[in-house]
């Protein structure tokens, strides 16, 4: 069995984060691990609390699962500091790990900050250049280039600004556009759309989690990049055509649907 580890920070409702990479896993019939970078209180309508994690807890875990079961891909999420970037960073290279898909998760879609504005800046220079595949949403694609993104011509312009300093395949997500829901992936300043039309639904709550696990999922079953992200986008479009309607806000996927 393939084993995927997930790095970010646990969501109490299930629907993103920590649970919601872990559910992917099983619906990939993969073995997922996690390490818990922060405990947030949140539910489908917001994030009421953060809770960090320290700096040794974080690394301890990280000894614990690299030098027991060690995992054939990674994905990073909320990684909340600089201090918990530094040391995840540091373990990822002593350990020579594999395949990581780093969703640089920075403001929930309720507009809740899951990272601190001076992690930044640790962000590109520590955990970026160890990356196989990131995966922005258009606001996070907006903080790494530097200008807003409306359209899909744009969407290509800012992944050619942030090649510049991103050696890793970058997924520019565009679950964020009016009217359609079409991923650019740039690779080596090749372009390649995932496109698909908006499912009317709603309940979007971990999309972005969901989708780079699924892609980490299928690194670990050996697929190129790029079968990994179409893999992966025909699971989260299936997800979401599930039409689960949970809480009182935007609700999780139903992550099960094919099981
Ligand atoms: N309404 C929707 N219909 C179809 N696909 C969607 C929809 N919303 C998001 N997606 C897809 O979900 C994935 C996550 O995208 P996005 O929502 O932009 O990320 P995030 O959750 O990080 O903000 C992308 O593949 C995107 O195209
Ligand atoms: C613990 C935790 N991590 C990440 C997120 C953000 O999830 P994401 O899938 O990027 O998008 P939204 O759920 O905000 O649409 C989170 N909320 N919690």
């Amino acid at each position: 069995m393939k084993k995927v580890l997930t790095i970010a920070g646990s969501d109490c409702s299930g629907g993103a984060g920590i649970q919601a990479d872990l559910k992917t896993m099983t619906a990939h019939k993969v073995y997922g691990m996690s390490v818990i970078t922060a405990l947030t209180a949140q539910n489908t309508t917001g994030v009421y609390g953060i809770l960090e994690a320290g700096t040794e807890f974080v690394a301890n875990q990280m000894d614990c699962v690299f030098t027991d079961i060690v995992p054939d891909a990674v994905k990073i999420g909320m990684v909340s500091s600089a201090p918990i970037i530094e040391t995840i960073a540091k373990k990822l290279t002593e350990y020579q790990a594999k395949n990581i898909v780093l969703d640089p998760v920075m403001v929930s879609t309720s507009g809740s900050k899951l990272l601190s504005d001076d992690a930044m800046d640790a962000l590109i220079t520590k955990l970026i250049p160890l990356a196989d595949i990131i995966t922005p949403n258009l606001p996070e694609a907006e903080c790494l280039c530097g200008f807003s993104i409306h359209t899909k011509e744009e969407m290509v312009r800012a992944a050619e600004a942030i090649a510049k300093f991103c050696k890793a395949a970058i997924l520019i997500k565009g679950g964020h556009l009016s009217d359609t829901a079409d991923d650019l992936l740039y690779t080596a300043g090749k372009t390649h759309w995932f496109s698909s039309s908006r499912v009317d639904n709603p309940n979007t709550h971990g999309t972005g989690c969901t989708l780079s696990s699924a892609i980490a999922c299928n690194l670990a079953m050996g697929y190129p990049a790029e079968t990994s992200v179409e893999h992966a986008k025909n699971y989260i479009t299936g997800a979401l055509q599930a039409g689960l309607d949970l809480g009182k806000g935007s609700g999780p996927l139903d992550h099960c649907f094919d099981l």
